[in-house]
């Protein structure tokens, strides 16, 4: 995307430095420096760091919680013991006043009656009021002189059996009179001397003394003789016979006329305070938590949380209250709070590491992705500045003003002008070809142009051939440009020129080819079929070329072939096309000629051009050729037809002796045409089994005993009946087939040598033709030994015949191939001995052995006197060379006598036997055949001496 905006923007005149600064080795940080991304970095510990603070702050706020609960806790704690420890003063001082109430009654009426006094205390409510109060009762002081009127009194008050008790020890007593409410235990009480027992003598001699309230320490009441005495005390108030309390204590001790006492159980009193409480269990002691006098609740089994000690006054006593806190105070208690506190800072610790940690992780992952994508987009404008600067093709950027705003160097070199002579030209002003303008204008306006520019690009630049590609690109939002590629195929057209010429043109001699001469005829035969005129098709072969070529080389064959194409070439009209087919055989087209007269005096002029000797190589050679002339439309429609006559005229023009032309005839197209025809049914002969073999004996001449047979192939055509070798092996070379059908001749004569050896135990070899291609593939010597090794036969049990044209047109590897056939055993003839260009300085030097001499010198033989001549010379070097020799085609008894007379050795023809089948050969094998291979070798030694 960066680097597609850089393109965007070098059209407004910035690509280049776009282009520039993705080629800069800075690397690139998505981060940017300094910015967010770094404010919020987390370092990796920050985490573990965070954990560590908030954990302590966390023990901190727990610690302080827990301190503010315990001190909250104590606070209300504190406030709650005051409130109830007051409540017990205060319930302590109440029952107190109800003494001195008492006390004040007697302060107000000093002869209080005992109906009157019970008629107060009744008044007083006590059950209901002040329930630890058991009785308010009044002692009188009585010496022995008024204690007998004290009991008088009570028993006239009703209590008959009033006495006072215990036996008093001292003068004075202080003498229960009264004790209300009137029940049986206050009625128990009445006549007790409270100076009898010492605790309750002390606490009445301190309140007569002191005038103020005094009470005892914890005593068994005896209102609860004889029951369960709970604790218990009894609050004294001196009663003064003169009301109110005398100032002095001997006043007071003088004036002492009684006290009136409250015995008082502690439980009622303090239930009444700490019964009803839950929160807060309190345990009253008599002293300093000497003895337990009252406890509100059973003792705790747990330690209580908050304890306090509070002291209570009464009188010269002292008791002390010990409050505990209860579940219900404790549950009170925000106890739970420091654990909140606690739970609370752990999970937020526990939560904001994790915070931080998965903060420093996303931006650790943040960053390893930013690297990525960085490394992407740096490699991807390494790319493109790669792509852009080193690309082959050119690359140029056009703005809308049809300026160019940029270039590669590629665009650069393909129009030979530097690249900061390009940056800012304009295109259309310096295009050298309105095609080009045209397109720019077109691209410009958003359309895709693509052309093809056979001249300079730019003013100043260079000639070449351009493919030229304009690219609009628009992006909205940018203002749009031309990207336009340049590729210069100079060389590619050239390679193209090149590859069209050598398809079309014949390398050795630069004439057309055969691709292309088809393509003037049909253009020439186009051109007459419009004007109504004729083309004239001239084949031309040179006689005798392959001579030439073998014996002088093929270099030297080249050269001819090359002086021959200039000649021709430099006589003919620019219309007409002169060209070579291959091998020696051109080819001329003349078009547009009204009459064949015209042709005949093209095939004149060849004649008279090529007549003149040509001098190559310090020799000088004279080339005739000969020339077969067809036309358009006379005797074919198209080229291949055309060209076809021709050669056939040509073939007429060399039998008719060469160094001569002619045109094709009817007849000969007739022939053309049944040679097509042979070459399909050639074809399916081959499948349809329609070729087999015949044989012919060769016998010695001395005693007529067959010495050799030959195999000849024959072709039963369906239609036509038997058809000799000489019409359709032709056919068979030209097209190739004689392959499979030699070898299909090897492998039958093959196997009928094994027939014969196994049924008539034939010992003599049997000779096979073999053609010139099936020779010169390389593969005959092994096709040969595989066949002999498939019938199991012995190598000298198959000749074969080769002709001489054969060997001589490659002798080193004619040579080799013998060698390897004589390796395996076989015998090799040489045929047709006589007619070709026989080179005895090569004879000596192919393995062979025996030589055929052709059938038309036998037939010469009759002729004149003369005749015997070449078989003379034949007979002659077969003996001087070791070679058996055959003469074939003997049909006369003459023929036979005379070449008995020359001494050959053995003889094939009519004479004897035609070719026949192998069964009709077999009797005449069984009875006449020499045994052994070596009865037909001729020792030369034991013959008479040409
Ligand atoms: N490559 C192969 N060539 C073959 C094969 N079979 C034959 N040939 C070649 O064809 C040419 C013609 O052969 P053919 O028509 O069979 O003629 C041969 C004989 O029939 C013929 N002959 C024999 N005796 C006489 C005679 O007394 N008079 C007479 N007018 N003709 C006679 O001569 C031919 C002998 O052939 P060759 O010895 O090979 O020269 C011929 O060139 C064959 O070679 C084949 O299978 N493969």
């Amino acid at each position: 995307m960066g680097a597609l905006e850089g393109r965007r923007s070098g059209v407004t005149g910035s690509f280049g430095t776009a282009m520039q600064r993705s080629s800069s080795p800075d690397p690139i940080d998505l981060a940017p420096s300094g910015s967010a991304a770094d404010s919020v970095a987390v370092p990796k510990r920050l985490p573990l760091l965070a954990l560590l603070a908030a954990l302590l702050l966390t023990a901190l706020a727990w610690h302080d919680t827990r301190q503010r609960v315990a001190a909250d806790a104590e606070s209300r704690f504190a406030l709650r013991v005051e409130e109830l420890h007051r409540r017990f003063e205060n319930q302590i001082q109440v029952y107190v006043q109800v003494t001195r109430s008492a006390a004040a009654l007697f302060t107000a009426y000093p002869e209080v009656k005992r109906t009157e006094w019970n008629r107060f205390v009744d008044g007083l409510h006590l059950a209901e009021r002040f329930p630890g109060i058991t009785a308010v009762a009044f002692a009188r002081v009585a010496d022995q002189w008024t204690s007998p009127e004290l009991v008088t009194e009570a028993r006239m008050d009703g209590l008959r059996n009033f006495r006072i008790w215990p036996e008093s020890t001292g003068p004075v007593r202080l003498v229960t009179l009264y004790a209300a409410p009137v029940n049986e235990r206050t009625l128990r009480t009445l006549g007790y001397d409270l100076l009898s027992e010492p605790v309750r003598r002390a606490a009445a001699e301190q309140a007569r003394d002191s005038g103020e309230p005094a009470v005892t320490r914890a005593v068994a009441l005896r209102l609860d003789e004889g029951e369960a005495s709970p604790p218990a005390f009894i609050v004294f108030q001196a009663v003064y016979r003169d009301g109110l309390s005398p100032a002095t204590q001997e006043r007071r001790r003088a004036t002492f006329a009684g006290l009136v006492m409250t015995p008082i159980h502690v439980a009622p009193l303090a239930e009444s305070v700490f019964g009803r409480m839950n929160d807060i269990a309190a345990t009253v002691f008599e002293g300093r938590r000497e003895f337990p006098l009252y406890r509100s609740r059973p003792e705790p089994s747990e330690q209580p949380l908050l304890t306090a000690s509070r002291d209570v006054t009464l009188g010269s006593r002292v008791w002390s209250v010990q409050y505990e806190s209860r579940p219900s105070f404790e549950d009170a208690v925000d106890s739970w709070k420091p654990t909140l506190v606690l739970a609370t800072g752990l999970s937020l610790s526990v939560l904001l590491s994790t915070l931080l940690w998965a903060l420093a992780a996303t931006r650790d992952r943040a960053l390893v992705i930013a690297r990525r994508i960085t490394t992407s987009l740096r490699r991807r404008e390494t790319e493109l500045d790669l792509l852009f600067n080193q690309a082959p093709l050119g690359i140029a950027l056009i703005g809308p003003d049809a300026k160019i705003t940029d270039c590669n160097p590629a665009f650069a070199r393909a129009v030979g002008v530097g690249r900061d002579g390009l940056i800012g030209i304009d295109t259309k002003l310096r295009a050298q070809d309105p095609a080009v303008i045209a397109a720019i204008d077109a691209a410009i306006a958003g359309e895709s142009v693509r052309l093809e520019v056979d001249r300079l690009l730019l003013a100043g630049g260079r000639h070449s051939h351009f493919s030229l590609h304009l690219q609009p690109v628009s992006t909205p939002g940018d203002p749009p440009f031309v990207m336009a590629f340049v590729e210069d195929i100079g060389d590619k057209r050239r390679a193209e020129q090149h590859i069209h010429y050598l398809a079309h043109y014949d390398p050795l001699t630069g004439l057309p080819n055969r691709v292309l001469l088809f393509d003037r005829i049909a253009q020439a035969a186009r051109q007459a079929r419009r004007d109504g005129g004729k083309v004239a098709v001239l084949f031309i072969d040179l006689d005798h070329f392959k001579v030439i070529n073998d014996s002088l080389g093929h270099s030297f064959g080249d050269e001819v072939l090359r002086s021959v194409a200039r000649r021709l070439h430099g006589g003919m009209r620019p219309t007409d096309t002169v060209g070579r087919l291959g091998g020696d055989e051109f080819l001329i087209v003349v078009p547009a000629i009204q009459k064949a007269a015209e042709a005949a005096a093209v095939a004149e002029k060849v004649l008279a051009q090529l007549a003149a000797p040509f001098a190559i190589g310090g020799r000088n050679f004279v080339v005739s050729p000969s020339i077969g002339i067809s036309l358009f439309p006379d005797d074919a429609e198209d080229a291949e037809g055309l060209i076809r006559c021709a050669d056939i005229a040509m073939y007429n023009a060399k039998d008719a002796g060469r160094n001569a032309y002619r045109f094709v005839t009817r007849e000969m197209g007739a022939r053309s045409r049944e040679r097509l025809d042979l070459e399909a049914a050639l074809r399916r002969a081959l499948q349809n089994r329609e070729l087999f073999l015949v044989y012919q004996p060769q016998l010695r001449i001395s005693d007529d005993l067959v010495v050799g047979v030959e195999a000849l192939l024959r072709w039963r055509h369906p239609e036509a009946g038997l058809i000799m070798p000489n019409r359709f092996l032709p056919v068979a070379e030209e097209t190739g087939l004689i392959q499979p059908i030699g070898d299909w001749v090897l492998d039958e004569v093959c196997a009928q040598i094994g027939r014969w050896r196994d049924q008539i135990g034939l010992a003599v070899p049997v000779a096979v033709n073999v053609s010139a291609q099936q020779f010169r593939d390389g593969q005959l010597p092994a096709k040969v030994a595989a066949a002999l090794d498939r019938n199991g036969l012995q190598g000298w049990e198959l000749e074969i015949e080769v002709t001489e044209g054969t060997l001589i047109d490659d002798i080193p590897s004619a040579i080799a191939t013998l060698r390897a056939l004589k390796q395996r055993g076989c015998l090799i003839a040489l045929d047709d001995f006589g007619t070709g260009y026989s080179s005895l300085n090569y004879l000596h030097r192919f393995p062979i052995d025996k030589l055929k001499i052709d059938r038309s010198f036998i037939h010469d033989l009759e002729q004149d006197g003369a005749g015997d001549s070449i078989p003379r010379a034949i007979v002659g070097l077969g003996r001087s060379l070791g070679l058996s020799v055959v003469a074939e085609g003997v049909e006369t008894e003459a023929q036979l006598q005379l070449l008995r007379s020359l001494k050959c050795e053995s003889f094939q023809g009519y004479l004897f036997s035609r070719p026949v089948l192998a069964e009709e050969l077999e009797p005449i094998l069984a009875l006449r055949a020499a045994r052994g291979h070596h009865a037909s070798k001729v020792e030369p030694m034991a013959r008479a001496p040409v």
